[in-house]
């Protein structure tokens, strides 16, 4: 339904994506994730037909985005970082009139209207002005009017920026929602979004396409680097050398209370052996106080980190985990909204 090949954008001297490739099946939700300025935005611009490419190929629902822009532009609904709305009409005239500009045909403007006020729950909010409006709110009539002439792909940059969390939780269970009947690709720069509302995701990074695949497929690759948490307490000086000769561990790190005993144990596993019942046996052989073992597995951070450090390091690039900062780990941030 997407099809995106070698697609660049240069301004001026700023490549802003650069020999780009994904696709996006049908029925589909993609993940675009990067820190900000990874070129996001620019590769949405590109697909809605708003700005034109450098270089590549990019089509939607078949149609070249740049030789059948009004074919694309029939097939596509597009949610823009600020959505398009305007503060003085009501939501109800505002998504008629945008269902008119989208050329849906007279007789059935009132229940394409009726159908995408009720997919994003804003039938109570019909007559309501849009400036009265909460934030979360507006971005639902932002999401409807990308929806309302019934397009087969949505495209949605960064839908839940600014939402406080419960408006988050609302805006993702729609969008999961939409999903099946329609193809969707969304740009976020908050992780757990991607492992919670995606099937698959690509990574981008200084904008270049990094890594693509299911976000279970990102983070098995990554089980390798798993391990354990461990809660102990009683006398280690045996139990610390005995560990660290057990094939399979490559790393231990213990945090310890010299007053109460209590130590914590942080194992890294290198292999993905089960060896666990190993390490019980050992900690309950040497008489100690087992009160908590718990498996550590790889996260979405771990494997974003992972492949855009690799990426820098194969670019002979400094790693850019500096980054980290402009990328949410914690997607429950927002916090903006004045309460629906
Ligand atoms: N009109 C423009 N003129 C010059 N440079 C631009 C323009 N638009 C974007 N850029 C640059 O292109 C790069 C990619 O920007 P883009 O907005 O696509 O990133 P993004 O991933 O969407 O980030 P954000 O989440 O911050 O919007 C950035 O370095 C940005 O400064």
């Amino acid at each position: 339904m997407i099809e995106v090949e070698h697609l660049s954008k240069i301004y001026g001297s700023t490549a802003a994506v650069e020999d780009v490739d994904f696709s996006v099946e049908k029925g589909e939700i993609l993940g675009f994730l990067g820190p900000n300025g990874a070129g996001k935005t620019t590769t949405m611009r590109i697909l809605s037909g708003f700005i034109p490419a450098t270089a590549g190929t990019a089509k939607i629902a078949g149609y070249d985005v740049h030789e059948q822009s009004l074919e694309v532009r029939r097939n596509i609904g597009y949610l823009p970082e600020t959505p398009p709305l305007y503060p003085d009409m009501t939501v109800e005239g505002f998504l008629q009139f945008v269902a008119r500009i989208k050329g849906v045909a007279r007789k059935n403007r009132q229940s394409r209207v009726d159908w995408s006020l009720e997919r994003c729950q804003l039938e109570d909010k019909r007559k309501v002005l849009i400036r009265k409006l909460s934030k979360g709110y507006k971005q639902r009539v932002g999401i409807a009017q990308a929806i309302v002439h019934d397009p087969p792909v949505i495209i949605l940059d960064e839908p839940t920026v600014g939402l406080d969390p419960k408006q988050i939780i609302e805006v993702r269970n729609l969008i999961k929602s939409l999903a099946g009947e329609h193809t969707l690709l969304l740009s976020t720069h908050i992780l757990p979004e991607v492992s919670m509302t995606c099937d698959r995701v690509t990574i981008i990074n200084g904008g270049k396409v990094v890594a693509t695949d299911t976000p279970n497929n990102l983070m098995s690759h990554l089980t390798a680097k798993g391990g354990y948490e461990i809660e102990i307490v009683g006398d280690i000086f045996s139990l610390e050398p005995m560990l660290n000769d057990l094939p399979g561990i490559s790393q231990l790190e213990i945090i310890s209370n010299s007053e109460t005993k209590h130590h914590t144990l942080l194992l890294t596993t290198d292999s993905h052996q089960e060896i666990g019942k190993d390490i019980a046996a050992l900690i309950i052989n040497q008489g100690l106080d087992l009160y908590e073992m718990k498996r550590t597995r790889a996260t979405l951070e771990d494997v974003f980190l992972n492949v855009i450090t690799e990426e820098a390091a194969t670019e002979g690039k400094a790693p850019i985990l500096g980054e980290k900062s402009s990328l949410e780990f914690d997607g429950e941030t927002g916090g903006q909204g004045d309460g629906e």
